[in-house]
């Protein structure tokens, strides 16, 4: 558990850059410390490693203050993973992720085989391991700084900005790593992000600060997009907040109606509605427009790519976004295996979100 007791943190030239900062971090869980510019997130992450020293209040870590552990072995026990990965530009992949094992007394070769199963958790091919960081692309050298970070074993792992450099694309996919290696490692993550999205979307918890460094609202990412505490972290989450908030909205009271289906393979007659076209395993393939003849047996050829599928049981968006990418208008829901069980419309999930209390205003 890391906890921040009354810091403030004011540099020599006068700015405020921390100000009475109090909460608590709970172990396995990733806390994201979101907002604008300048508004003291990486001073306040620094602070947990003794980067940066408060000027006043504590940090405590598993109930102990940080002040008592000498700055060296306490970043031992915390991986630290910052924008542009940090990495050394003239040490291959391979040994800037063994460079701690390497620092914490390990030999060469046992360091270098950690390294390698790291890359492998990663996802980075190992054929990369003997490249050096240039040679990379930005989203594979965030995940080198990753492996690096992770290389420590240390418990507590702190992330300033580790995504904010590379495209849309990559970064959502560094951000469901992240999440699928959490899901394994139960690490504390503390995340600094200037991105609302990415906060509710890899935070446990979320702390916004505003510029002063003061904490404006701490709370689970659905409190603060469904209720923000004041004008300042509403107009931070967002207008669209409402539509990010159905993220936690549960769909169980949406009804899933049965769907026509035809089997890839089976010779179809001409029909006048739409038909989901499923292969052996009963998983949804495209859909069959309405009048369209098919000579012989059907293959995909003859099919409408489908939308985005909804597996039965998660948030309501998921439900939202498969009925309106739909081409029928009905949005594909799946089992756990991937397999059509059904359709819903963008109507009967809209109804469920009506009868949910609006966010505040
Ligand atoms: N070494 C320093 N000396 C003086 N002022 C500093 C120093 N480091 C940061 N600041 C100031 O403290 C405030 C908080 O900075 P900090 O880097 O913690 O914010 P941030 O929220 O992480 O910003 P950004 O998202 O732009 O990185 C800013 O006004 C910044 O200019």
């Amino acid at each position: 558990m890391i906890e921040f007791d009354g810091v403030s943190k004011r540099y020599p030239d006068g700015t405020l850059a921390v100000d009475e900062l109090s909460l608590t971090i709970e172990d396995g869980t990733i806390t994201v410390f979101v907002g604008p510019s300048g508004c003291g997130k990486t001073t306040s992450l620094r602070m947990i490693n003794r980067m940066v020293e408060p000027t006043s209040g504590r940090v405590l870590l598993d109930g102990k203050d940080i002040r008592e552990s000498d700055p060296p072995v306490l970043r031992r026990g915390i991986g630290y993973v910052i924008q542009n990965a940090g990495l050394f530009p003239h040490r291959t992949v391979l040994d800037n992720v063994a460079t701690v094992p390497v620092l914490s007394g390990w030999g060469k070769r046992k360091a270098r085989a950690r390294a390698s199963e790291l890359l492998e958790i990663v996802g980075l091919p190992s054929e990369l391991a003997k490249r050096y960081p240039a040679q990379l692309s930005g989203g594979q050298r965030q995940r080198v700084g990753v492996a690096r970070a992770l290389a420590a074993d240390a418990p507590v792992l702190l992330m300033d900005e580790p995504f904010s450099a590379v495209d849309p694309i990559v970064r959502e996919g560094l951000q469901d790593e992240l999440l699928r290696l959490q899901s394994q490692l139960g690490k504390t993550i503390v995340f600094v992000t200037h991105d609302i999205d990415e906060a509710v979307r890899l935070g446990d918890k979320v702390a916004v600060l505003r510029v002063g460094g003061r904490l404006a609202q701490y709370g689970t990412p659905a409190e603060v997009l469904r209720h923000p505490v004041d004008d300042f972290v509403a107009s931070f989450v967002g207008r669209d907040r409402g539509y990010r908030g159905l993220s936690f909205v549960d769909s169980t009271g949406v009804e899933i109606r049965d769907v026509a289906t035809v089997s890839l393979g089976d010779t179809v007659p001409a029909g006048d509605e739409w038909l989901l076209a499923i292969n052996d395993a009963g998983q949804p393939r495209g859909w069959l427009s309405p009048g369209s003849t098919v000579d012989g047996a059907l293959s995909e050829s003859d099919l409408v790519a489908g939308g985005s599928l909804y597996r039965r049981g998660t948030a309501i968006r998921g439900a939202l976004d498969a009925a309106l990418s739909s081409p029928a208008g009905l949005g594909v829901v799946v089992d756990e295996t991937g397999k059509a069980v059904g359709a819903v419309t963008a109507r009967q999930v809209l109804d469920v979100i009506e009868k949910v209390p609006a966010p505040r205003q």
